[in-house]
């Protein structure tokens, strides 16, 4: 019982006096919202490393006069230190000028970095930007640029290849859109140079949904002139297997699978490709994209090509892979890396075992929450039975998603999420990474998730864009041996875990492997698998007696047949006897 209550008691609160300046800073409080925390319009400063947003809210559209830049390059002192990271580190200490820019928590590794621009402005001054690029920059509501985009846009502009690491929901698509679609110039309809026929860009991201998403980015930028950027699918492959076709596109976002069908079949050639992007990294170069991501590679022969990958995580084996990959790179990491933005206030619940998971989400959905909610589940199978749980139990506006679904209803539920009619969307991990529901205020991980990297994307599909969020976290017995990892996360972002998970033994990595891991029902409520077994139980029992009448009935037909008497019924064969 004492067990019971101290874990049951163990939500990690955000320690709000402690971290009173940038809950004042965060907060644009909306009356009734849950989610409040005190406005205090006197004390209008925060920390400038926790600040993602800093530029895209109040820049002055000057160059940055950070002391740091003024020093000489060598003296700069690099700020962020991790272990993790370390022998990557050295293997490129040789030759590199690190230049930290202290005050905004952006750390940059790699020789001859441009300089950071914080505003839109200067870097259409200094890089020339297209012109329509730079209006519809204003059009799409994007005023001055984020952290990352401030450094990673020159880098690129400078034609330099770059592995870049800022959190979820701090602006990564536009900090390579922009430059990509600026060192193009204009589309390929436009030029007269036959030379460059062929696709230029490649962005490949690893669900089809974050493409179809960066996809609708890159028509923003896009607005006002005939580029042709493509949405690779299975018929937008087709129509490319035309040459005369392929020869007129611009640019090609892609999930790997299908882009390497394309190449093994011949329908598609990347030797023009100038710019290749890899969006969520880590992802991509894990065991099971890594032989299609190298195929892609391989492919885009241009000797000139310029590489990038970008992600909220990059764990240092996948950071060694990418790194091989690049030519002379710059590493920059906005904040701490695998760290969420301390905008997303975390918790974790204990809820003992499996079957209780649904006790407890449905007692969380009898208080006041703010939709959209996004909850997270380990199986397809899962996100399913919970959905309909949901609804069964009464819950408004349930809607589920996962790649077990027809593309047709993945899409549906991804545009009434965006049009808000679904308030509470039960998905897989394949929501977790790059998905931008703007609205999204809480997410839950009904199902304890299967890394720190996927905790950290799952819990940034909120508190995006400088928007406030909340994430719960519900843990059973088996999940506690990995609770010390994420309690490890919550402490990075500066919130605060009860005592005793702090004092839980680290797991080993080889116990890490196995972390989120655990064989759970496919039905979410066990009660409902019983009830449901009743029932089948009793159709099979009713089918089967029907059965019998009839082959009762036919036999009885057949034996009226052979002696020509009326076969007696049951009861007059009772009667009978
Ligand atoms: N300069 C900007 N000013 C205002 N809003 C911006 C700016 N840049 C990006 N945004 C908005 O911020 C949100 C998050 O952007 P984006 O999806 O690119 O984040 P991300 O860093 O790629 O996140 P994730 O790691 O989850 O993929 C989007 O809604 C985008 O429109």
């Amino acid at each position: 019982m004492e067990a019971f209550q101290l874990l049951s008691s163990g939500g990690v609160r955000f320690n709000k006096s402690k971290f009173e300046k940038d809950v004042r800073l965060f907060t644009k409080t909306k009356p009734g919202s849950r989610l409040t925390l005190k406005d205090d319009a006197s004390s209008n400063e925060m920390p400038a490393e926790l600040d993602f947003f800093k530029y895209a809210r109040n820049a002055t559209g000057k160059r940055k006069q950070d002391s740091s830049s003024q020093q000489p390059l060598e003296k700069r002192r690099r700020v962020d230190e991790e272990s993790e990271d370390e022998g990557i580190e050295n293997s490129h200490e040789q030759g590199t000028t690190e230049r930290p820019t202290e005050k905004h928590r952006v750390t940059s590794k790699g020789t001859d970095i441009p300089e950071s621009l914080e505003s839109f402005e200067a870097i259409h001054e200094e890089y020339r930007l297209p012109t329509h690029i730079y209006q519809n920059l204003s059009k799409s509501g994007y005023h001055y640029p984020t952290s990352i985009q401030s450094h990673a846009i020159p880098i690129l502009l400078k034609s330099r290849d770059l592995a870049a690491i800022s959190p979820t929901g701090t602006g990564k698509t536009l900090s390579y859109l922009l430059p990509v679609m600026s060192a193009l110039q204009a589309p390929i309809s436009s030029m007269k140079d036959a030379s460059e026929l062929g696709v230029r860009a490649l962005v490949i991201a690893p669900t089809r949904e974050l493409a179809h998403q960066i996809h609708n980015e890159c028509l923003k930028l896009a607005q006002g002139r005939k580029w042709r950027t493509v949405l690779f699918s299975k018929a937008t492959a087709s129509t490319l297997a035309d040459k005369n076709v392929r020869n007129k596109i611009d640019i090609i976002i892609s999930t790997p699978l299908r882009l390497v069908a394309s190449l093994q079949s011949g329908t598609l050639d990347l030797k023009n490709v100038r710019h290749l992007i890899l969006d969520e990294a880590d992802r991509l170069l894990d065991a099971e994209f890594s032989a299609q991501i190298e195929e892609i590679v391989t492919a885009c022969s241009h000797p000139n090509i310029q590489k990038a990958v970008f992600s909220a995580t990059l764990p240092a084996g996948a950071e060694k892979t990418a790194i091989e990959m690049l030519r002379n790179p710059i590493r920059i990491v906005v904040g701490l890396k695998d760290t969420p933005l301390p905008l997303i206030l975390q918790s974790l619940t204990y809820v003992a075992d499996d079957q209780s998971k649904l006790p407890s989400l449905l007692t969380y959905f009898a208080q006041p929450y703010s939709p959209p909610v996004l909850v997270f589940t380990s199986t397809q199978p899962r996100a399913s039975s919970l959905a309909e749980e949901l609804t069964l139990h009464g819950i408004p506006n349930v809607d589920c998603l996962h790649a077990g679904m027809t593309k047709k209803e993945r899409d549906d539920a991804v545009s009434r999420m965006r049009q808000g009619q679904s308030w509470i969307l039960v998905s897989t991990e394949v929501m977790a990474r790059g998905m931008d529901f703007k609205g999204v205020r809480e997410v839950i991980n009904y199902d304890f998730p299967t890394s720190v990297q996927s905790y950290v994307h799952r819990i940034g599909r909120t508190g995006r864009a400088g928007r406030e969020g909340k994430a719960v976290t519900f843990f059973t017995d088996e999940d506690a041996p990995f609770l010390k990892s994420i309690a490890n996360v919550i402490l990075q972002a500066g919130q605060t875990v009860p005592d005793w998970i702090i004092k839980l033994p680290k797991p080993s990595r080889m116990k890490r492997r196995v972390m989120g891991k655990v064989k759970r029902p496919e039905v979410v409520n066990d009660a409902r698998k019983i009830g449901r077994q009743d029932a089948v139980k009793r159709r099979e029992m009713i089918a089967g007696s029907k059965r019998r009448k009839a082959k009762a009935a036919v036999q009885a037909d057949k034996q009226s047949g052979q002696d020509g008497t009326r076969p007696a019924t049951t009861a007059e064969a009772d009667n009978s006897s």
